[in-house]
């Protein structure tokens, strides 16, 4: 009989043995330390002076908190309405999220990184620990803030060669109204341009990168939503069970697996590519220059360009076939634009107002998140007028709630596609006036893009997408609903996410008119 040396790590019993030794200690403190932490959580301490918003009579938090999850958009409105210009608390299973007016957004704008985190809410919104979503990485960041914008000219073309050809290969012509699930294909079709973006056309035509990004979101997003559904004290047994975080290892591989001969042969050949994978070779310092590091960032970052923007031409043909009627004056537009323009360059697109107009009011309606400039404070703060924000808190500004202050838009319920543009015209001298207005504007009437610091640098890109993609869709299509279907199909909402439905489908052919 052999003899066994049960002190060595190779051995199973040098694990087991202590482990049943042991058993009760280490099962007593798997359960302590969670215990711990939520009980931390529950004490992060209010500030007394803010009223809770939107708790109905006689109902209690714990409920008001659940009801964030599908109500977010309703329990907003009625806290600003309610307390416009002053903070308000709204529940969410989160605890209650403070909402900041705008003054005291302002005066957070600017704050330390690690003293007013927007990292950090992204980590608890889709559950990093368990998603890996979200990153501290500064790399992207940085990329998308300069480069990006700064080479913005020389992707626009490629990026809208990929528009036109992922339409053709997704959504054929045809002379006969054809059924077409809509959402799905706009977002593979917005996958390939952005991705044309990211990372060329060898990224852009791999259909490995292509699947894994789309995956990587939906398990992202489905699997973050599963594990909130957990006590917090049960998420670090059931979240990795999952099987969409059991998946995502497989997203990463796949992912490298298309990205690092990409950035291999570009090395070897000395080829300097232009795309924000290129921008991001160029500018890696340290860590950053690992092609695996750099492979990770870009699905990571892909969520962010990507599955962001591919919810935008959804809910435009969606507000499209609600409101028919502005379908001429846009396509009128267009066609001026494209007979002035060989190609949809930066000026060409900056020239469709009309269309930038009637995206800025669908957004309006259906922006991506009904919360933005979220932010974990650290430590405890003082405002200037001696407000004070709690350590721990998470705080946001109800920028959906904002949207329809009658303050800001006058009749703010009624759908008015060129609303926007009628301002702009009254404003047309002062060209910082008529930016402010942009549907890529990023200020304190207009936070879906959020603000300060980390105020989203793709949104001009994203601007520039977003129209290439419904300059092609309504030049070259007719559309409307099937028959039967009884107005816009409602979004689905998840927390301050608001998702356009995926499941309708519209009637499509050639365009005739
Ligand atoms: C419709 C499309 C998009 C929407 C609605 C959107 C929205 C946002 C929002 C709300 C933020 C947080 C801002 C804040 O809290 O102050 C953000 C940040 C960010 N966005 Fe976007 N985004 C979109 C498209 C894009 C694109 C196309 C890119 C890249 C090419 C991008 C890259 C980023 C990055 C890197 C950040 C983090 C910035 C930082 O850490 O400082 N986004 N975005």
């Amino acid at each position: 009989m052999a003899i066994v040396d049960i002190q060595s790590p190779g051995n199973l019993d040098f694990w087991v043995v202590p482990f049943t030794k042991y058993s009760t200690w280490l099962i007593l403190l798997l359960i302590a330390i969670p215990l711990l932490r939520f009980g931390f959580q529950g004490r992060v301490l209010k500030n007394p002076s803010v009223p809770i918003a939107a708790v109905a009579p006689g109902e209690s938090i714990k409920n008001a908190r659940q009801r964030f999850r599908q109500e977010a958009q309703k329990m907003l409105l009625e806290g600003y309405r309610k307390y416009k210009g002053k903070p308000f608390y709204v529940p969410s299973p989160l605890g209650e999220l403070l909402m900041l007016p705008p003054k005291y957004v302002e005066e957070l704008k600017t704050a330390a990184v690690d003293e007013v985190d927007f990292v950090g809410t992204f980590f608890r919104m889709f559950e990093g620990k368990y998603t890996t979503m979200g990153s501290r990485a500064t790399l992207h960041p940085r990329v998308a803030r300069l480069q990006l914008n700064q080479y913005m000219e020389t992707v626009l073309q490629p990026v809208n060669d990929e528009v036109v050809n992922a339409f053709n290969d997704e959504i054929p012509v045809t002379e006969n109204w054809t059924e077409v699930r809509i959402g799905p294909k706009l977002h593979w079709i917005t996958t390939r341009a952005a991705s044309r973006m990211l990372g060329g056309k060898a990224l852009a035509s791999h259909g490995g990168w292509l699947q894994a990004t789309l995956d990587f979101a939906t398990d992202g997003f489905t699997g973050s939503q599963k594990i909130k559904a957990y006590p917090d004290i049960l998420k670090p047994i059931f979240g990795p069970m999952l099987s969409e975080a059991r998946r995502i290892p497989r997203h990463y591989e796949v992912t490298r697996n298309a990205v690092v001969p990409i950035l291999e042969s570009r090395r070897e050949k000395r080829d300097a590519a232009n795309d924000f994978l290129q921008w991001m070779a160029d500018d890696a310092k340290g860590e950053e220059q690992d092609f695996i590091y750099m492979a990770d960032i870009l699905l990571k970052l892909s969520f962010a360009t990507t599955h962001t923007s591919a919810a935008t031409p959804v809910q435009l043909v969606y507000d499209l076939c609600d409101y028919p009627e502005y379908i001429p004056s846009l396509r009128a537009e267009m066609e001026e634009v494209l007979a002035q323009h060989k190609v949809l360059d930066k000026r060409a697109l900056g020239k469709l107002q009309k269309l930038d107009s009637f995206m800025k009011e669908s957004s309006r309606f259906n922006p991506l998140l009904v919360v933005t400039f979220q932010r974990i404070v650290h430590k405890g703060w003082t405002l200037s007028d001696g407000f004070t924000i709690p350590a721990g808190t998470q705080v946001g500004f109800p920028s959906q709630a904002s949207a329809m202050d009658p303050d800001l838009y006058p009749d703010p319920e009624v759908f008015d596609g060129y609303r926007h543009e009628k301002v702009r015209a009254a404003v047309v001298n002062d060209p910082s006036a008529v930016g402010r207005t942009q549907w890529a504007a990023a200020n304190l009437e207009n936070m879906a893009f959020g603000y300060g610091r980390h105020a989203c640098p793709g949104r001009f890109f994203a601007s520039h997408e977003v129209k290439m993609i419904m300059v092609h869709l309504l030049m070259t299509y007719d559309f409307k609903y099937v028959a039967g279907q009884k107005g816009r199909p409602a979004n689905v909402m998840a927390e301050e996410q608001m998702v356009p439905n995926h499941d309708t489908k519209i009637q499509m052919r050639r365009k005739r008119t």
